[in-house]
């Protein structure tokens, strides 16, 4: 990109560590990442990832790129949904399994919302990335957060039972980043096309 880097704000390091990973890979997009708390509305997915982005943009008065990532429970509504990282925090993997312990399905989604914000005020853009699946009892090794009880569908495992690459290359997050990456590389040569 020929301009500054883009501005990642997130609190969360594994989700750094991923949107970085997927990043690196084809066409390079750079981004610089900030640690800020920002405050989370209730709402719908696209309204918290919006008022989210306008919160980034504000505080640091420049282009910014924020997620919001949800898991949704087909039998619950698509709740927990968006209040997932509190439910976690509160429940813990058997609970979250509890939740589902009167309902045959146990199907669920996770979903992925980018926002993109030129600047304070300004128009955000949303880019979803959406990966069916099914939650289960605890299974796999690792740390970050649900990954353990979201079995993909058609893989038998869990993001948790995955290497890296491999959820990188199927996951709520790679599918969204791929069309905040086509949407950089649209406005980066339209600012080239004007200058
Ligand atoms: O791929 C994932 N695999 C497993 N768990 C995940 C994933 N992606 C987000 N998570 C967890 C983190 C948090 O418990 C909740 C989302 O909440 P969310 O507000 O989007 O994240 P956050 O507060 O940790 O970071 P941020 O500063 O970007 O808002 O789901
Ligand atoms: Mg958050």
């Amino acid at each position: 990109m020929s301009s500054k880097p883009l501005v990642f704000v997130t609190g969360n390091a594994n989700k750094l560590k991923e949107v970085k990973a997927i990043l690196s890979k084809g066409h390079p997009i750079e981004i610089e990442s900030r640690d800020l708390d920002l405050p989370e509305i209730q709402g719908t997915p696209p309204q918290i990832a919006t008022a989210k982005a306008h919160s980034a943009s504000t505080h640091l008065s420049c282009p910014t790129l924020t997620e919001d990532t949800a898991l949704c429970f087909t039998a619950l509504h698509d709740l927990p949904g968006p209040y997932i990282k509190h439910f976690l925090q509160a429940l813990g993997h058997t609970g979250l399994n509890t939740l589902l312990s009167g309902f045959e399905d146990k199907r669920a989604y996770a979903l992925c919302t980018f926002a993109y914000c030129p600047g304070p005020g300004e128009e955000v853009v949303l880019f979803e990335g959406r990966t069916e699946g099914r939650i289960v009892p605890a299974r796999g090794g690792g740390t970050f957060g649900w990954d353990p009880i979201f079995e993909v569908e058609g893989t038998g495992k869990t993001y948790a039972e995955m290497d890296i690459e491999e959820k990188n290359a199927l996951s709520h997050r790679y599918k969204a980043l791929a069309k905040v990456r086509e949407y950089l590389i649209s406005l980066d040569e339209k600012k080239k096309a004007e200058s």
